[in-house]
């Protein structure tokens, strides 16, 4: 089990504060639903966990992870896999982007290979993947960046506004992707404005309201009661 917590942090940005966090822990196994108003802190949040930015004060710290190697001198970057709501992607084409991380991955060539065909298909980009990743459409390359992390299958994982600019199909197709790593396990922080198909997934909220961050479980998760069934009007995911 590896988790990250975050204990007794302050951020500001020059002399403004924009948050304290008494505790909050970030595990495997666990979907989270990120709130806050525009502004809050919730990228910023994400980056503080991903070892982006680094607190005013307080600790971050990682547990359960395999030991460091030699030349990282940073312990949090790459422990959380953060996909930005703009997400990165490499010049190449859409197969050459899922491809790309595989020597970083513990799976065997044999499974990579495979998933890295099945995400094809379940982003719906089999059209596109010799097209260049840097001529697609914003929710094209937000489909690609997520299938590229359910290749991956990370132990933790954070989405920023996962579902932003994209139309009620692909919105369907990334909750069809996020609902099988979360049945997989990984601990998954997703930053939404709104309740969605996507945030009743989360089995907890971290909600920043008031510079601060206030954590607090769900009542029920529909994922544990019901399968997704992308075709199922009941998880198309408002606007
Ligand atoms: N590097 C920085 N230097 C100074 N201020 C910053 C920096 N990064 C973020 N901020 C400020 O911190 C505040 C929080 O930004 P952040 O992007 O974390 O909010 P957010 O909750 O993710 O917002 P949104 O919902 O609009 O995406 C904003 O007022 C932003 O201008």
């Amino acid at each position: 089990m590896v988790n990250l917590i975050a204990q007794n942090i302050e951020m500001c940005f020059d002399e403004r504060q924009l948050f304290t966090i008494d505790r909050v822990q970030l595990s495997e196994g666990k979907t989270i639903h990120l709130q806050g108003d525009n502004g809050s802190g919730k990228t910023t949040l994400m980056k503080l966990l991903a070892g982006l930015l680094k607190p005013s004060s307080g600790t971050i710290t990682a547990e359960g992870f395999a030991p460091l190697p030699w030349w990282r001198s940073n312990p949090l970057l790459g422990k959380a896999v953060y996909l930005h709501q703009h997400p990165y992607l490499f010049d190449g084409s859409v197969e050459y982007n899922l491809r790309y991380p595989h020597p970083f991955s513990d799976l065997s060539t044999n499974e990579l290979n495979q998933r890295t065909q099945i995400a094809i298909e379940m982003a719906q980009l089999t059209h596109l993947h010799k097209q260049a990743a840097s001529s697609l459409s914003g929710g094209e390359r937000q489909r690609l960046a997520i299938a590229r992390a359910w290749v991956m299958r990370p132990k933790l994982l954070m989405l920023d506004e996962p579902t932003s600019n994209m139309d009620k199909y692909s919105q369907q197709l990334v909750l069809a992707m996020i609902n099988e790593l979360q049945e997989f396990g990984t601990g998954m922080l997703i930053s939404s404005h709104q309740s969605c198909a996507l945030t009743s997934l989360c089995n907890q909220t971290w909600i920043i309201k008031d510079r601060t961050i206030v954590s607090s479980s769900a009542a029920i998760n529909p994922a544990k009661t019901a399968p997704i069934n992308i075709q199922d009007s009941q998880y198309v995911i408002a606007n």
